[in-house]
């Protein structure tokens, strides 16, 4: 009663969240442990370990050496660093309870424009609040490292995303929770099973509350929502300065870059569907 559960025929319902089924409490633990589990097995780094790293920051030299490549040579290597992260992602993906089930078309959908959401999200764990730095090759890095991609204003807003996100201190799980709510979004362009990347969502959804109900911290779902819209300017900008980079260096992106990198950020026009591996 004083949690605002009410118990229907077959469990428990959430009075503030409509389920159109019955979706008992136990099946809603298990999803939120197995979408913990699955972030934990798809973060390249625990936390602890990025917390050990915190005082590895690149020296000056090393951070002149990055700014003077030039900008096809930063974004290759920032592209084969962003590669690698979604690569961690799509597994992160595969193991949430009903994404195997989607359709083939579907989950591609979630991917192409998700992925990049998600690695924004988790970028939060790589950063560190008190020098603005973020783990990249191994070091913490401040934005200054990546000046010789001419993406400043990507940048800026990629750090600033992180550091509002770090300040909600957010716990692995609530981490883990709000990037599968990121990915699994009914809205995206193109789906063919809405309904079905519907209820996937909403128990989600359900998750994700309930761990805030348990936190104490139903505060949160707000701020993370209106976190949405900024993952959505952030991904669109890289887009964008993709576009402009690929008229520039069009041979450097064609033949030099990871083919998942083209598959998910590449513009669908000049690049085959995604291989369904
Ligand atoms: C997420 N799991 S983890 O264990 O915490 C973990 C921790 C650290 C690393 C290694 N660092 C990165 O991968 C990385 C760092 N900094 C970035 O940007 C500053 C990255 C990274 C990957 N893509 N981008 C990125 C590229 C373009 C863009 F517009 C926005 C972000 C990997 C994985």
């Amino acid at each position: 009663p004083g949690l605002g559960m009410s118990r229907g025929e077959m469990g428990v319902i959430y009075e503030d969240i409509f389920c159109p089924y019955p979706t008992s409490l136990l099946h809603i633990e298990e999803i939120c442990a197995s979408i913990v589990r699955s972030h934990r097995e798809t973060s390249q780094y625990r936390v602890e370990e990025l917390q050990a790293l915190r005082w590895k920051v690149f020296s000056r030299e090393e951070i002149h050496a990055y700014q003077s490549k030039s900008v096809d040579e930063m974004w290759q290597h920032c592209a084969l660093r962003l590669t690698d992260a979604v690569q961690y992602v799509v597994e992160f993906a595969k193991r949430i309870p009903g994404f195997r089930q989607l359709c083939q078309n579907d989950q591609i959908v979630l991917l192409k424009s998700g992925s990049m959401e998600v690695v924004l999200v988790r970028m939060s764990r790589m950063f560190n609040t008190e020098n603005s730095t973020v783990f990249f090759d191994g070091k913490f890095a401040g934005k200054e490292l990546f000046k010789s991609l001419v993406c400043n204003e990507l940048m800026t807003s990629a750090f600033d995303l992180a550091h509002s996100l770090c300040a909600l201190r957010l716990t692995e799980q609530q981490v883990a929770l709000f990037s599968a709510l990121v990915l699994i979004n009914e809205d995206r362009p193109c789906l063919e099973e809405r309904g079905r990347v519907e209820r996937v969502r909403k128990e989600v959804e359900l998750a994700l509350s309930h761990t805030l109900h348990r936190d104490n911290q139903e505060g949160l779902l707000h701020k993370l929502y209106q976190k949405v819209a900024v993952l959505k300017s952030l991904c669109s900008l890289h887009i964008e300065k993709l576009r402009w980079f690929r008229q520039l260096y069009p041979l450097t992106v064609q033949s030099l870059f990871p083919p998942l990198y083209k598959e998910l950020f590449g513009s669908d026009s000049d690049l085959p569907p995604l291989a369904t591996h």
